[in-house]
């Protein structure tokens, strides 16, 4: 049996004792364009990310998945409301891995620490640790055109560790890879996250993946983009794609997911 609890949008994300929280939106708002000239991408949109939680967030295409990332990532400002992350600046990784080809694994990590401002004499050993982690150790001079998908999404993961921050926004990091290999790097996200003591926020638009990572997943709504509901996960990890509470749950929340893209299909 799956144990799920649902909460509304207005109740309290998750249990937070001492109020604390590694991201926390307030009644955030974005409207591209003139305000006026468009609707709003995101209405309202209030969601704490605990210290050391896993969120999923699924949602219709289009409903501002990215655009909600992209605001925590400070790679776009809010139209009204706050976004406070009280640590480093939040990590990011992406679909497309971004690696610059002409570097080696290693040095693209470096290259990323480099930017987090850790001295030149430390570089190479912190890039090797950081490629063991992902167990990629013994990877550093491969080129990234020697690497398969799976491995350049291990080396995107090490570079966006490389960052220094423990907030790590994902963007369907693993929507491009085959199922095999992205289960595999389910298993290395989970002992990572669990090891780092990570804040995740994971965007996705497969529902058995946000609830084999997540502790607590969030569907938005589309037009405009509102949390509609959330589940807390409390099954035990690590889980199976293939287990029944997985699947169950799954089930559930597609079935909320299929009424949120058919509301958004009808809409004009
Ligand atoms: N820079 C931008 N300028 C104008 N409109 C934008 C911009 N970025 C996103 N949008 C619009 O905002 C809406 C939400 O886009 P967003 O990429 O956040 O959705 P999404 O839920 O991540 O979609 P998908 O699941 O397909 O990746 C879309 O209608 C998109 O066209």
């Amino acid at each position: 049996m799956t144990t799920a609890l649902t909460t509304s949008a207005a109740a309290p994300a998750v249990d937070t004792p001492d109020g604390e929280y590694a991201v926390r939106l307030s009644h955030v708002h974005k409207t591209f364009g003139r305000p006026g000239t468009a609707a709003p991408v995101l209405d309202d949109i209030s969601l704490d990310v605990a210290p050391g939680e896993f969120v999923t967030l699924l949602g219709a295409s289009g409903c501002g998945k990215s655009t909600l990332l992209n605001l925590v990532a400070g790679l776009d400002r809010p139209t009204a409301g706050t976004i406070e992350v009280p640590g480093a600046r939040p990590a990011l990784m992406f679909q497309d891995h971004a690696l610059f080809p002409w570097l080696s694994a290693g040095k693209n990590i470096e290259l990323a620490l480099r930017l987090a401002g850790v001295p030149k004499a430390e570089r190479q050993s912190e890039a090797e640790r950081l490629l063991e982690l992902v167990r990629l150790g013994g990877s550093f001079k491969k080129r990234v055109h020697e690497l398969s998908g799976g491995m350049r999404q291990r080396v995107a993961l090490a570079r966006s560790l490389a960052q220094g921050s423990n907030v790590l926004l994902m963007d369907e990091p693993f929507a491009a890879l085959d199922a095999i290999t992205r289960d595999v790097l389910h298993d290395e996200i989970t002992r990572i996250w669990a090891e780092q003591r990570l804040s995740v926020l994971f965007v996705t638009h497969n529902v058995r993946e946000a609830v084999r990572l997540a502790q607590r997943v969030v569907l938005l709504s589309s037009r405009p983009g509102r949390i509609a509901k959330e589940w807390r996960i409390d099954l035990p990890q690590p889980r199976r794609i293939e287990s029944a509470g997985v699947a169950d749950l799954s089930i559930e929340i597609t079935e909320h997911l299929r009424g949120e893209i058919r509301r958004h299909v009808q809409q004009p």
